[in-house]
This record gives structure tokens, C-alpha cells and sequence, in this order.
């Protein structure tokens, strides 16, 4: 019995290309989402059997948005490398797109919602994350010392800076710090998110070209097996890769 208990417990916390979970960390949480929720990865290296424990009814579809979303995402690296006063291509020559991970979320209708988090406050990881909601509210970004409501809008996305976008371009963008209400709503709150990060062991960092005598380097430089050594502890912490390689 000890063998089955331990391995139902190492399923329930493996780190597999396809993972049900509620919280990212459950033996380190001190509280757990009131959500379920299923993320997947696509590795530049993976093969289409990666896609095969995704749930075969929203399989397609969702292969079919990480296309769509993929493009769009192509297009917001340019606008951000221009925001840099850089040269639109510059973010997409360091992969920084290459590496993918969906989070899908379902938050169940929760009857006390003052006494649960449907997700808590954190910033992502990645270099960018592209959200979509359906229309049951409860996304909140905090702007200073407030939560703004992010109101679902009708075929609306969402984009967030994460962490290593404000390590890379040296904090000109700061990754969001965003939480999920519980939901309080008869309807279940779904979202899909497609979370972009570099796919090879290179070494990130803030860019040289941003670092300048008035503008000294934030962060120390650091490859991608580091940056995965961290969020393997703590995926959905506030801040983490930012304050893990601060100088
Ligand atoms: O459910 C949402 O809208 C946000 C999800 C999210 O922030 C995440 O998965 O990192
Ligand atoms: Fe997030």
C-alpha cells in the first residue's frame, strides 16, 4: 500500500509535459486555489507527442490558438524592441519566443468568495504571456497600492511583461503583478494562457545595448538551466526570477 500511496502522491506532483494541478507547488502552498487547472509545454525540442495528454476535447482548438496566438505574439516583440529604441527583430533573434507553456484555468463557482483566492498575486516568468478570458470577471492587476479589475472583453487578449522581459530589458518594462479573485459567480471563470520563454541554454541578461555609465546593469547574466532551476521551486511567485538575479 505505501508503494501506491507514493506513487499516486509523485503523479499528483510530477513535472510532466502535461500537468492537472490546482496550486503550481501544493506541498509548498500555505493555501490552495480555489481553480483546476491543466498547463502543457511545448519545447522547440519536443515532439507532437507532446501535445498527446492535453484533453483530447480542447486539443485542436487549442493548437490551433498557439498558432494564432504565436503570430500575434511575433508582433508585440517587435513593438516591444521598438520600445526600446532597438531594432524590431532584436527580441525575436534571441528565441525569446522558441519555448512555450499553456496554463488553462478553471475556477469553479466558489460559495465564500471573501475567504479564497482564485489565483494568487504573482508576476509570470516569462518573457511575455498573451491571456484570454471568457466573461466572468475576477482578473486584477495592481497598479501602485490598487487592484484594477481587467474586465473580460469580447475576443479581447490580454498581454503581460514577465519577469525576464524586465530582466533582458534592464526593469524600461516591469513584469505585472496580476491575482484571480474567486469566483463568485454562478457561470465557471475559464482562461487560457500562452506563456513565451527563450528555448536554448543561452545566457539572458540585461542587453548590452540598454546598459549604458547613467544605466548600469540591474541583473547579473544567467542561462536558461538557472532560470529553470527557480522556477521550479516557486513558478508562481511574486517577482521571482527578477529578485533571483538581481545584483
Ligand atoms: O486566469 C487568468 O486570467 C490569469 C491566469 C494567470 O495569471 C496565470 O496562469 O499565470
Ligand atoms: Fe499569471
Amino acid at each position: 500500500m505505501n508503494g501506491t500511496i507514493a506513487a499516486f502522491k509523485s503523479c499528483r506532483e510530477q513535472n510532466d509535459t502535461v500537468t492537472y494541478y490546482i496550486n503550481e507547488m501544493p506541498s509548498m502552498a500555505k493555501s490552495m486555489n480555489w481553480k483546476d487547472s491543466v498547463k502543457a509545454f511545448i519545447e522547440p525540442w519536443s515532439g507532437p507527442e507532446c501535445y498527446d495528454g492535453i484533453p483530447s476535447g480542447c486539443r485542436k482548438g487549442l493548437m490551433e490558438l498557439l498558432d494564432s496566438v504565436t503570430s500575434l505574439a511575433d508582433i508585440v516583440m517587435e513593438l516591444l524592441s521598438e520600445g526600446l529604441g532597438l531594432e524590431p527583430g532584436r527580441l525575436k533573434e534571441l528565441t525569446c519566443l522558441e519555448s512555450k507553456k499553456i496554463r488553462c484555468h478553471y475556477y469553479p463557482y466558489c460559495p465564500q468568495p471573501d475567504l479564497a483566492m482564485g489565483l494568487k498575486p504573482h508576476t509570470d516568468n516569462s518573457i511575455i504571456a498573451i491571456t484570454m478570458q471568457n466573461h466572468v470577471n475576477g482578473l486584477q492587476a495592481k497598479h501602485g497600492q490598487e487592484w484594477v479589475e481587467i474586465k473580460p472583453k469580447d475576443e479581447g487578449v490580454i498581454v503581460n511583461v514577465g519577469d525576464l522581459l524586465q530582466i533582458i530589458s534592464n526593469d524600461q518594462y516591469k513584469s505585472v503583478i496580476h491575482r484571480v479573485k474567486a469566483n463568485s459567480s454562478r457561470d465557471p471563470r475559464i482562461s487560457f494562457g500562452f506563456f513565451f520563454n527563450p528555448g536554448e541554454e543561452d545566457y539572458y541578461g540585461p542587453l548590452p545595448e540598454l546598459v549604458t555609465p547613467t544605466k548600469p546593469a540591474l541583473y547579473r547574466n544567467c542561462n536558461m538551466a538557472e532560470i529553470r532551476k527557480v522556477e521550479n521551486v516557486d513558478d508562481t511567485g511574486i517577482k521571482v526570477l527578477v529578485n533571483s538575479f538581481k545584483l
